[in-house]
Parts: structure tokens; sequence; C-alpha cells
């Protein structure tokens, strides 16, 4: 038997990220950046205002107070996007909004609220419409130092600095730096594209009224689920009956849009293990036995010219489930280009909440169902409440599920209270 942690190196070793692409940058979100951004032009690109106000000369305003405001004369309005500028002179203001380009001769701007809003009142509280008639001057109540209130060209970027690493993934904040610096494009690791395929005679799809001996696909509709959680862009494929001509005919098929192939099913002992008989060696699938429970059965390999991962999970709903988490969502993430210390799901130490001792299986990891509850701030660790028992048919427990509580294989019982690993689902 194979231990989890080889199987896992194996299939590790086998995948490698996807070649870069230069994408749309809405459809590189999510993405991990394949290229060094950096800053083709300061950011911002000239120096701007961050107040609806005055844009003043420093000496005009200095010593002014609400007893003595400075009287200037208001020139114009500067709007955002303005690309024709007054200059302001001595005595002269210009009206200027957020975001619009300090005016020549200014060095400062002061917010409306610090003056009469050129209504001739007491300190305004807003700026009056530009369709609003007001007076030609403004009584400013306060001092500004130089730069007050300017956003300065290139304070948010200079020019030639590194915007974005190359690794780095595309949330919202990034596509928004990247958009920004009028990056219209991103060249990234794409999304790689999987495809999930069930196998069984017995498998009828949702919506189906079941004759005797048949069963619902669920893992189908689980793992593609799961695969396009995990990043990839991914298919369902029609489930296909225990026969390993269709079964390869349909490989076939599918392999031209895969990246990657999950299979569910046929990958025991039994008479009807169709996975096992339409791919061996020479296909590139190896079956193997792991030292887990769920997850016994695996078959994984590349198959096809384009040497195409595939993993031939075992059928049982939770078996599945637990193969993927723990196989296939690192190899996709690795395939999207994650670097090697983002993988997995977060591990964490929890006690174990149940009323009596949990048995497993010696030389066997077992990966039970569980819901976590985090520690107390302060406190630790947090606790893990089994759901369900270890059958891996219960796919209702496996639905309440939040945590799969890791139980070593060298460890036959955990008792309430003990300290075990627990893999977040998140
Ligand atoms: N004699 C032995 N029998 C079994 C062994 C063993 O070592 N010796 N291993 C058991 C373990 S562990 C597992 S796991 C399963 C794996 O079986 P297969 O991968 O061959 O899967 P199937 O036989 O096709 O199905 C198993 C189970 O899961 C249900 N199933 C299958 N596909 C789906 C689907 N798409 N949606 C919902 N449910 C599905 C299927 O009806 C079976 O009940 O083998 C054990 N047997
Ligand atoms: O290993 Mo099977 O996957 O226990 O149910």
């Amino acid at each position: 038997m194979w231990s989890v942690e080889e199987h896992l190196a194996d299939v590790l070793r086998a995948v490698r990220p996807l070649a870069p692409l230069e994408l749309p940058l809405l459809d590189a979100s999510g993405c991990v950046l394949a290229e060094d951004v950096t800053v083709p032009a300061p950011l911002p690109p000239f120096d701007n205002s961050s107040m609806d106000g005055y844009a003043v000369r420093t000496a005009d305003v200095e010593g002014a107070s609400e007893e003595f405001p400075a009287t200037l004369t208001v020139i114009g309005d500067v709007a955002a996007g303005a690309g024709v500028l007054p200059t302001v002179g001595p005595g002269q203001a210009a009206r200027i909004m957020t975001g619009a380009p300090v005016p020549p001769g200014a060095q400062a701007v002061v917010p409306v609220e610090w003056t009469d809003g050129g209504l001739g009142g007491g300190p305004a509280d807003a700026m009056a419409p530009a369709s609003t008639p007001h007076g030609a001057e403004v009584r400013v109540h306060r001092p500004a130092t130089a730069g007050a209130h300017i956003r300065s060209r290139g304070s948010d970027a200079a020019a030639g600095t590194l915007a974005l690493r190359e690794g780095t993934v595309l949330g919202p904040p990034q596509l928004g730096l990247l958009a920004a610096v009028g990056r219209a494009t991103a060249t990234v690791t794409p999304r790689p594209r999987a495809v999930v395929l069930s196998t069984g005679s017995e498998l009828a799809a949702p919506g189906q009224r079941l004759a005797p001996g048949q069963i619902h696909d669920s893992n189908s509709y689980m793992l593609t689920a799961a695969a396009q959680a995990a990043g990839a862009v991914a298919y369902r494929a029609t489930a296909v009956a225990d026969d390993a001509a269709t079964l390869r005919a349909a490989l076939e098929d599918q392999l031209a849009r895969a990246d990657l192939v999950i299979t569910s099913g046929g990958v025991s002992v039994g008479a009807y293990d169709v996975v096992k008989e339409a791919l061996d060696l020479e296909s590139g699938v190896e079956f193997r036995r792991l030292a887990m429970q769920p997850g016994k059965p695996q078959g994984f390999g590349l198959i096809g010219g384009g040497r195409v991962p595939l993993f031939a999970l075992p059928g049982n709903p939770v078996s599945s489930f637990v193969s993927f988490e723990l196989f296939v969502r690192p190899a996709l993430r690795a395939m999207a280009g994650h670097a090697p210390g983002t993988l997995h799901r977060p591990r964490v130490t929890a006690r174990l909440a149940a009323e009596a001792p949990v048995r497993s299986p010696a030389g066997r990891r077992q990966f039970l169902r569980g819901t976590y509850l985090p520690p107390a701030p302060g406190a630790a660790p947090g606790s893990v409440r089994p759901v369900g028992g270890s059958g891996s048919h219960l796919i209702a427990a496996l639905a309440q599920a939040d945590a799969l509580i890791e139980i070593p294989e060298n460890v036959t019982e955990a008792a309430p209270g003990d300290e075990l690993t627990v893999l977040l689902l998140g």
C-alpha cells in the first residue's frame, strides 16, 4: 500500500503549470500572473485634488481665519477630466473638484468646508452645483500649506516600479491596479479545463425516475462543482455505463477539451470495474491501493498524446470527494500556477468533540467528516465534531461537514478531547 504522501508527491511530480496565456482582465480574474508588471507611467498621472474646494496660492491664504478671511477672485471651475486649465494668479482661486488636475499657479487646495463656498455666508458644507449662480469671490477661512489636499503625480506608484510580481494571484484589487496602469490584458497561467466523467451502469441522471437497482449520479455534480471551486473550468460529461470500449471512446472525445480528467467509479476489484479495465499501465494509468480510508483504490497517470493527467477516483461518493480534496485539488492548483506552499487546504489542530471514542482501522489514515468550531479569541485549539460515521456512502453527512478529521495510521481509537489534525474545507 502507498501512503497519502507518496501518492500526492507522485501526482505533484507529474503535473506542470499550464502554458501562459494573455487574457482580457476579467477573464484573468483569480488566475496567477505569469509576468512581472511594471508601472508604465506615473500613477496618478498628474497632480490632482483630493477634495472638492478651491485651488489657491498659499501666500494668498496665509493667516486666514473665519474672523479675517482671505477674499479671492474665483476665475473658473476645474472639473475631473478637464484638459484645459486656467492659471491661478495672485489673489485668485479656481473651484476644483476631487480628481481634477491642479491648475498651474495653485499650490494647495482648500476644501469647500473651509470657505464660504462663494456664497457670502458662513462656512459652506458643500459646493454649489455648477449651474447655481454664485459670487465671483470666495472667502477662505483657513490657511493651507503647499501641497495640501493635492495627490501628486506618481505618489501611488512611480513609473518603472514593479506593480505586480509574477506569481501574484489576481484578485479584485490586483485587477484594479492592472486597469489603473492601463493594461487591458494580463499574461497569466490559465485555469485548467477539467472534465469529470462518472462511470457505472447503475447511474441515472438527477431528474430521472430510478429503475430498480439504479441510483442518481451524484459524483459528477459534486466533482464538477469541486473542480470549479478549485479554480478550474470544469465540464461534466455524460456518465458512461460499465463498458470499457464506451469508456475509452468517451475519454478520447473528452481529451480534446481537457487539461485534466477525473473519472469516478470502477477502480476496485469487482468484475465490472470498467475504469480499471479500460485503462492500464500502457495507457499511462497506474492503479494503487493507498493506506487511507476512504479513498483506498486510486488510479492516476498521464494519458493520450498530450499526457493529460487522469485521476480515476473511487466511486463511493465520500471516497471520491476526499480523494479530490487530497490529490486533485492540489494538482489543479499546481497546474493553475499556484505556489507549492499554497496548494493544500489549511490544516489546524482541534480537540475531538464526541460523546464516545472514535475508531479507525490500523494502518490506514482515516479522514472522518466533521464540523469545526474555531477557538474563542485567545484560546486554542478549536474543536471538531464528527458528522455521520465512517461509511463512504454517507453523502448526507458529508453535506453537513466543513472539515476532514485526520486520524493517523497508527491510531485505532481517538478519545473525546484528543487533539487531532483537521483539514478545513472552507
Ligand atoms: N472486495 C472488495 N470490494 C471493495 C473493495 C475492496 O478492497 N475489496 N474496496 C471498496 C472500496 S474501499 C471502495 S472506495 C469501492 C470503490 O469502488 P469503485 O471505485 O470500483 O466504485 P464502484 O464499484 O463503481 O462504486 C462504488 C459505490 O459508489 C457508488 N457510485 C459509483 N459512482 C457513483 C456516482 N457517480 N454517484 C453516486 N454513487 C456512485 C456505486 O453505486 C457503489 O455503491 O470499492 C469497495 N469494494
Ligand atoms: O477506501 Mo473506500 O474509498 O473506503 O470507501
